[in-house]
């Protein structure tokens, strides 16, 4: 694990193998991020599928290059999918990673994020709110703490930083905390970026979306904590020139999409910020 691949030239290349492997990627998630992650998996260069019925997952999840799992609105069936997708996943080497969608509001979404944990995520993707409310019920806390309600962040990043280091080390997955600088640890390094633009979070399931493409960079780049990283920097990067012409949050909705698509190794040389923590 070498601070090369924390660099503008190795998102870069992860973008380039993104294109050249197509990697299927299995999405379980919600109603509203369905289509627009499919969407900027398929402008990045993968190819999503959708698939959530308890019956199929099992044989798709092993198939699958990566497995996204999102909790976002949640239901009993998707809950059995997700159960006996992750441990598929597991067992077959399929990289999975899980997005904590509003698990500090609600008991039966963290009970369901809570027990996938035991099928060895490679990495994990939320908010600020959200990573301090998994780390605190990762913890053993019966509750989640008392602020971190539904799916925006009341808190910086910065302010989840410990909870997601702590909550790496418990669970072995690469997590990242999402906002205005992106932090990514595996429990012991801690990356940055600092792509992005705020009107992001006036368009809905653009987290979702950061995880969706974390799926496909697992699918690519074998070092977690990297894949993690390239995935913050190409959504950064999308949404940051998306931004500079957007007359708003739907115009940036579009522009981001065609940005994902336009993506190449210059731009992203020039424009990534992406850094590794002194330790
Ligand atoms: N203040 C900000 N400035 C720049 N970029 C931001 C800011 N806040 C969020 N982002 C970027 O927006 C994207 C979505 O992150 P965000 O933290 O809003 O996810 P989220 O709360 O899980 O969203 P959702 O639940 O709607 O999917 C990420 O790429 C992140 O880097
Ligand atoms: C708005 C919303 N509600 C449940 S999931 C979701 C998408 C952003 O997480
Ligand atoms: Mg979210």
């Amino acid at each position: 694990m070498s601070n090369a691949l924390f660099t503008p030239d190795a998102v870069a290349t992860t973008l380039e193998r993104v294109r050249a492997a197509t990697p299927l990627v299995h999405n379980i998630t919600n109603i509203v991020a369905a289509n627009s992650t499919a969407n900027a998996l398929l402008a990045l260069g993968a190819s999503p599928a959708m698939v959530d019925a308890e019956e199929e997952v099992e044989a798709f999840a092993a198939m699958a290059a990566a497995l996204v799992v999102n909790i976002g609105t949640i239901t009993a069936p998707q809950a059995a999918a997700i159960a006996r997708a992750t441990r598929a996943a597991q067992h077959a080497g399929t990289p999975w990673i899980l997005d904590p969608v509003a698990v500090g509001a609600l008991p039966f979404r963290a009970r369901v994020a809570l027990d996938s944990l035991a099928h060895a995520p490679r990495a994990i993707r939320g908010n600020a709110s959200e990573i301090m409310a998994l780390a605190h019920l990762r913890d053993g806390h019966a509750e989640p703490p008392p602020a971190g309600r539904g799916v925006d962040s009341l808190e910086t990043a910065e302010q989840a930083l410990a909870a997601a280091r702590r909550l790496a080390q418990a669970t072995g997955a690469c997590v990242t905390v999402s906002g205005a600088t992106d932090y990514i640890t595996d429990g012991t390094r801690v990356a940055t970026v600092a792509n992005g633009h705020q009107m992001m979070t006036r368009v809905t399931a653009l987290g979702c979306t950061a995880t969706a493409l974390a799926g496909a960079c697992l699918a690519v780049e074998p070092d977690t904590m990297a894949a993690c990283a390239h995935a913050m920097v190409l959504l950064g990067l999308a949404g940051e020139c998306a931004a500079r012409e957007a007359a708003g949050p739907g115009s940036l909705q579009m522009r981001l999409l065609d940005m994902l698509y336009h993506l190449d190794r210059d731009t992203v040389t020039r424009q990534a910020r992406i850094a590794i923590l002194p330790p």
